[in-house]
């Protein structure tokens, strides 16, 4: 089974409470969103592997630990996944970002897919897929399926809120998927929106209701 890793750092508690808030406007929810992708990309990059490398100092030569170039892939989930990207870049800039374009049916709650495109190496990287919710897990699941089906091997999923509903029904579908969860909320509600949650990820950092 998969590591699965809620948030404890003040720092992501208090931007996730604000990001919760009703009352934050378009561009703070932007700005939260990114720098909350920043301080989780923090902690789900430490397991990158280190190589020694000579260099020297003003003072002496001397080994250092530098990366050791583990090619790095973000996929967003279309759209509210695009607000996790930029901070996921400023911490690894030299990325490649795929995309997935998903959308929940508002009948079914079930995702439709109308957009994939990966890296042509992406079997090669170490492969962070983003989106802020993780509501039903069917979203989730079906982008680790399509990453998957692209050749992609070691794959992170990282989300701002999580209902347990979503994170058992991902860990169940992909056992070998690492989950990294800013806040755990209590359950979904008759239309499979997270409960306390944010509402719509995509409408709030959009501006489109
Ligand atoms: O876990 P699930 O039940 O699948 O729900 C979560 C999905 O729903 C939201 O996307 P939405 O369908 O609203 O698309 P959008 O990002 O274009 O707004 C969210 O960003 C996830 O992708
Ligand atoms: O609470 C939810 C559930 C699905 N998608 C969202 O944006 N929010
Ligand atoms: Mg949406």
């Amino acid at each position: 089974m998969g590591k699965i890793y809620v948030f404890d750092h003040p720092l992501i508690q208090h931007k996730v409470a604000l990001l919760r808030d009703e009352n934050t406007t378009t561009k703070d929810f932007r700005d939260l969103a990114k720098e909350i992708g920043m301080l989780m990309g923090y902690e789900a990059t430490r397991e990158l592997e280190l190589k020694k490398q000579t260099i020297k100092t003003p003072m002496c030569e001397t080994e250092v630990n530098v990366l050791a170039g583990e090619d790095i892939a973000i996929v967003p989930i279309l759209r509210a996944g695009l607000g996790m990207v930029d901070g996921m870049l400023s911490l690894v800039p030299n990325a490649k970002v795929g995309h997935v374009g998903l959308y929940r049916d508002p009948e079914t709650h079930k995702p439709v897919e109308y957009y994939c495109k990966m890296p042509q190496d992406i079997d090669k990287r170490k492969i962070f897929i983003v989106d802020p919710m993780l509501a039903t897990g069917g979203s989730a699941a079906d982008a680790v399926s399509l990453v998957k089906e692209k050749g992609g091997k070691d794959i992170t999923f990282m989300c701002l809120i999580a209902a347990p509903e979503g994170i058992k029904a991902l860990s169940e579908a992909h056992p070998d998927v690492d989950i990294y969860i800013a806040a755990k909320d209590e359950r979904l509600n008759e239309n499979a929106y997270i409960l306390p949650g944010l509402g719509d990820a995509g409408d709030r950092l959009y501006g489109t209701k």
